[in-house]
């Protein structure tokens, strides 16, 4: 089957063909063949085509301001059935009210790992929507109804999820891959144009930057990626953007090792109340 990369290349291709057969075959020599392997024709090509949700598929992303946490709200419309992958707990009305308003039952609420910055709404969620189960990796070490194996499949509707295990910002954490829809929850592994810090729970830069050359950028290039932060106002980006443009992990591996061991961030302001809340999923005694 062709994808909607082969079809714009094919397009592409079949335009020259028109002017090779209007135009002298040296006007088009001149014009065409220099554009063909000119890095602006690829990168229109990757750029352009990211693939587009099927109609059923219902995706929204929401922010909070605070820790600068995303939450995304992925649900089948046919059957209703919703899950939110990482809700931050002092969202947990807004996300509620929203999951009800739109007529959605919310199945599972998923974390990408054991956050240190601040508390997952799983925990509350899981109380206010009765029949919600929360989700984390068994290798997380934290709490949950499911505990994650690798590669393990969430599904929900017609939808699926597989998480594929991303270590090295924590031991558990996870990329949550929709490949049928075309896009990645990087939770803390991979941020826009930086990553997941290295130097507490169990960080590990070597692990950290196996984790995304091996599980992230094998995906396809035009895959869409959303991760669980960003500082800067980004929304989303691409394979193809971070495997040409993130500062940290376009670099070789001793080089990105060496920048993590000295990043001398300080350490999150929630840290000492968020890590053991959220290794009971955000529910306390
Ligand atoms: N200032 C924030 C914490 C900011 C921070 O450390 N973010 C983490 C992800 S949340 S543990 C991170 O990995 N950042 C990477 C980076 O390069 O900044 C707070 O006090 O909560």
């Amino acid at each position: 089957m062709f994808n909607s990369v082969a079809w714009q290349s094919l397009a592409y291709h079949a335009q020259c063909q028109l002017w090779r057969r209007a135009f002298p075959i040296a006007v088009c020599s001149k014009y065409f063949e220099p554009l063909k392997s000119n890095k602006f024709i690829r990168r229109h090509i990757m750029l352009g085509p990211q693939q587009s949700f099927s109609k059923t598929f219902f995706f929204r992303q929401l922010f909070d301001q605070e820790s600068s946490t995303y939450t995304y709200l992925l649900a089948d419309i046919n059957s209703k059935e919703a899950v939110l992958i990482d809700p931050v707990l002092e969202q947990a009305i807004r996300d509620a009210n929203l999951i009800k308003e739109l007529g959605f039952s919310l199945k599972y609420a998923i974390n990408t790992h054991m956050h240190a910055d601040h508390i997952t709404g799983s925990g509350v969620l899981k109380k206010m929507i009765p029949g919600c189960k929360s989700i984390i990796s068994k290798s997380s070490g934290a709490n949950a109804d499911i505990k994650l194996e690798p590669h393990d499949v969430i599904e929900f509707g017609s939808f699926k999820l597989d998480a594929r295990p991303t270590p090295g910002h924590t031991n558990g954490c996870v990329t949550y891959v929709a490949e049928d829809q075309g896009i990645a929850f990087t939770g803390d592994t991979l941020l826009i144009r930086g990553c997941g810090r290295t130097d507490f729970q169990e960080g590990d830069a070597a692990t950290l930057y196996e984790s995304v050359h091996n599980q992230i950028f094998s995906l396809p290039e035009n895959f869409r990626l959303f991760p669980a932060h960003d500082y800067k106002g980004h929304m989303s980006t691409t394979v193809w953007e971070e495997k040409r443009y993130n500062p940290r992990l376009t670099k070789p591996k001793n080089e990105f090792i060496d920048l993590m061991n000295n990043l001398n961030l300080p350490y999150p302001k929630k840290i000492d109340v968020s890590v053991p809340a959220n290794k009971v999923c955000g529910i306390q005694d």
